[in-house]
Formats: C-alpha cells, sequence, structure tokens
C-alpha cells in the first residue's frame, strides 16, 4: 500500500517526543486511519455539521488541519456566498501537503492555509470552528485561552467541534477502552513494539482530558450547550453552540 504508516515498527534505540514532521506528514492519511476509532465518521460528521450551520458571509476555521481532511469536508458542504475557510496548523510539512490537497479538488468557497499557532491567531466572525484531535497537543495551561478565543470569535448560533482522545477517572473503564483502542491498532495491524513504540514518543506530547474536564472548560468559556455526539472507545467528538 501507498505510504504505509511503519515509522514504528523497527526497534527505536532512543525514543524521542512524537512529532508532525516530514516522516509523520508522508504517512498521515493511513496513521489517522488506522489509529483512530470511528475517524471517518467524524470527518463525513464535520461535513453534514457544516451543512447545518455554515452561514453566509462568515469564516469556517479547521484548527490543527494536517493535510486538511476536515477542510475539505467542509469545503464539499458549502457554498454560501461570502464564506472563507481558514485551515491553521504549525508543521510546516502539514500545511505544504494540505496546501497541494486542496489545490487537486475545485472547490466554490475559498479557502486560505495557514503555518501557525493556533494559539497566536484571530478567530473573528466565525460560524464553525473544528478542532478534531488538536486540542490534546495543546499544553494545558494554553488550553482555557484558546476555547475562550473561540467562543468569543464564533457569531450567535456558532459552533465548534471538538474531537479528542479522552482520559477517565474511573480506572477500570480506562483500562479497559484504552485496551480495546490497542486492539483496535492489532486488528488494523499494527504490532506490538508499533503500539508500544508510539504510546513512548506521545506519552508527553498528548496529554487527554476527560469528557468532564472538556464539557467544564467549553461551559467556563461560556458556551451553553455542549454535547457528546460521538464515541468509540477513548475516542470522541463533542459540539459546543454558542
Ligand atoms: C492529530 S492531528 C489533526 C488531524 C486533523 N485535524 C484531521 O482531521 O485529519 C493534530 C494536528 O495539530 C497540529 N497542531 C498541534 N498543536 C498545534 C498548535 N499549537 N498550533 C497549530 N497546529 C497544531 C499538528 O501539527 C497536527 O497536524
Ligand atoms: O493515541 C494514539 O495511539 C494515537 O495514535 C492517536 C493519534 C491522535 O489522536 O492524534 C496520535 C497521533 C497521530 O496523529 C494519530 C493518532
Amino acid at each position: 500500500m501507498k505510504n504505509k504508516d511503519t515509522l514504528f515498527a523497527a526497534p527505536v534505540a532512543q525514543m524521542g517526543n512524537f512529532s508532525f514532521d516530514e516522516n509523520v506528514a508522508e504517512v498521515f492519511p493511513d496513521m489517522i486511519k488506522r489509529s483512530v476509532p470511528g475517524y471517518s465518521n467524524i470527518i463525513s460528521a464535520i461535513g453534514m455539521i457544516t451543512a447545518r450551520f455554515a452561514k453566509e458571509n462568515t469564516r469556517l476555521y479547521d484548527l490543527g488541519c494536517s493535510l486538511g481532511a476536515a477542510t475539505l469536508e467542509m469545503r464539499r458542504n458549502v457554498s454560501l456566498a461570502g464564506c472563507e475557510i481558514i485551515a491553521v496548523d504549525n508543521s510546516s510539512a502539514m500545511v505544504e501537503r494540505c496546501q497541494l490537497h486542496l489545490d487537486a479538488y475545485k472547490g466554490e468557497v475559498p479557502v486560505k492555509v495557514q503555518c501557525a499557532d493556533i494559539c497566536d491567531i484571530k478567530i473573528e466572525n466565525a460560524s464553525l470552528v473544528v478542532l478534531n484531535f488538536t486540542l490534546q497537543f495543546v499544553p494545558k495551561a494554553e488550553r482555557h485561552a484558546l476555547i475562550k478565543k473561540i467562543y468569543q470569535g464564533l457569531v450567535p448560533g456558532g459552533v465548534l467541534v471538538l474531537s479528542e482522545k479522552f482520559h477517565f477517572d474511573n480506572d477500570v473503564t480506562h483500562n479497559v477502552l484504552f485496551e480495546l483502542h490497542h486492539d483496535f491498532k492489532r486488528a488494523n495491524g499494527y504490532s506490538e513494539l508499533e503500539i508500544s513504540q508510539k504510546r513512548s514518543a506521545l506519552e508527553d506530547v498528548m496529554v487527554p482530558d476527560t469528557v468532564e474536564q472538556n464539557k467544564q472548560r467549553l461551559q467556563q468559556a461560556g458556551f451553553e450547550h455542549v454535547e457528546l455526539w460521538f464515541q468509540c472507545f477513548n475516542f470522541g467528538s463533542m459540539v459546543a453552540i454558542k
């Protein structure tokens, strides 16, 4: 198969931190599909949510866009006048390839791809903001300010889609759901070595919160209407409506 993820297949002598570099960008579509249960369902649903929530003369943001899977789905589902999609990622390897993917297909709505830290950008006049498995990589101390900025940048009735890996307070269910995720990876062809090496590479880089912590943060930022709309094992997606 073209661009199969084998990054952790051979023993790594000195495990560094996971980063979204050229090597990861090259295999990313295969990696995320085989690693995140429900990923394709969530991408399709982002299209449906876009069709329902996008408003004329507003912006739609995809924060931590990687190769633009969500961006493309958003663009396929909006043709309203005056809409603009802003796709942001701080990995230049991702942003360069995202631009190529977007150029390969035609769309009615313009897309601006930006290489920037999502904690530093302005969010304005947004009817939809997508954080699809991105917040978990933002330092914990910066998450509240980012969610607050998104809330303030949304128009009334605007929506944030927040997909994350979750941690659970109950040790028993936490362990079961984590093991089921590993079963999912095994079923998708990852070896024990690949699973354990990737887990240590991600340890200090990706720090999941519980569903409740995410809900509380959204509510503290001002969102009144917050719901988990999808969950598969320890991965899920929420909507927060202004
Ligand atoms: C798991 S991937 C997101 C997948 C993508 N949203 C999708 O649906 O295919 C996380 C992405 O977030 C980006 N990222 C992490 N922290 C970021 C930050 N502070 N600013 C911008 N991008 C960030 C990474 O470079 C990476 O491409
Ligand atoms: O938790 C894991 O084992 C993962 O591989 C998850 C995850 C993610 O949720 O973003 C981590 C890094 C890659 O971007 C793809 C998937």
